[in-house]
């Protein structure tokens, strides 16, 4: 016998869930992740993310071993397709399922929202500023880092960072289309100066409430959207007086809404979350 999956995507960003909900442990090691996600050889995905026991207060637990094996903190499309997963499960177990729920993650407590037409919204938390929270060397432990020049591939590019829980570099460019992010984006993700590697933004400002977003991920590399990238980067737009607190964010798989308030400082990010297929493998 082997081990019910279901694949969900969020914009083109796609993952194998696994129902972990009876065990406290993964079902799969991060070295089957990286067989399962293998687009020849397996079932092909950015990810594998594990619906697992509740924490706390919570209702439940996520955890999710990127293309690589590697475990990241969070992940934003991940976790819009979690909830998906989870009132999908829930409604041929009970007939019903949650409106919202509260989801333990290694970032802390993630909130998502079912809305009446299908989409889903999360409480995505506070952004963390400070250098030792991406983590990077490029600024003393306690500052923030924006706007400092970084050397990549013989060039000076000027980024922001911020962590969602997992580390964003973002850089503002006037077109997106010419950026080559197969060449530039290992080299950004294992700067130096990056002590846990880094998720790489490049954002065009189409108009203040605008953006165009193109991303290499951390243990995944070109993919179509990224969810807690969406978020850093609007931070990084208001950070750097580029754009609104509110703005869509264009992906080569489509748009994401992302809200940052001013008032208690939450993310709030509104996407899609599909269901592709289901399989056992
Ligand atoms: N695609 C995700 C982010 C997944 C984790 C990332 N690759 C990392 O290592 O931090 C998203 O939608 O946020």
């Amino acid at each position: 016998m082997g081990i019910a999956f279901r694949k969900y995507h969020g914009l083109g960003n796609d993952f194998i869930l696994l129902d972990n909900r009876h065990q406290p442990e993964p079902l799969i090691t991060p070295e089957d992740a990286i067989q399962w996600c293998d687009r020849h050889f397996g079932i092909g995905a950015d990810g594998v993310i594990f619906a697992l026991p509740a924490q706390g207060e919570t209702d439940y637990t996520m955890r999710i071993f990127n293309s690589d094996g590697s475990e990241p903190e969070m992940c934003g499309n991940g976790i819009r397709c979690m909830a998906k997963f989870l009132a999908d499960l829930e409604t041929v177990e009970t007939g019903s399922a949650r409106p919202h729920y509260r989801i333990h993650t290694l970032a802390g407590l993630m909130v998502p929202r079912m809305e009446p037409n299908g989409e889903v919204t999360v409480d995505m938390g506070i952004p963390w500023l400070l250098a030792e929270e991406i983590p990077t060397t490029l600024a003393a432990s306690d500052s923030k880092v924006i706007d400092v020049p970084l050397e990549v591939a013989e060039k000076s590019w000027q980024v922001t960072c911020v962590s969602m829980g997992n580390p964003h570099c973002i850089t503002f460019v006037n077109d997106v289309a010419a950026i080559p992010l197969e060449t530039l984006g290992p080299q950004f993700e294992h700067h130096p100066a990056f002590p846990k590697r880094i998720n790489t933004e490049f954002i065009q400002v189409v108009r203040p409430d605008y953006l165009k977003m193109r991303v290499w991920e951390r243990g995944a590399g070109i993919t179509l959207a990224c969810g807690t990238g969406a978020c850093a980067a609007l931070v990084a737009g208001v950070l750097n007086g580029k754009c609104d607190r509110s703005a869509t964010l264009e992906l080569p798989g489509g748009n994401l809404h992302i809200t940052w308030n001013e008032a208690d400082q939450h993310l709030f990010m509104t996407g899609p979350a599909e269901l592709a297929f289901t399989g056992e493998a």
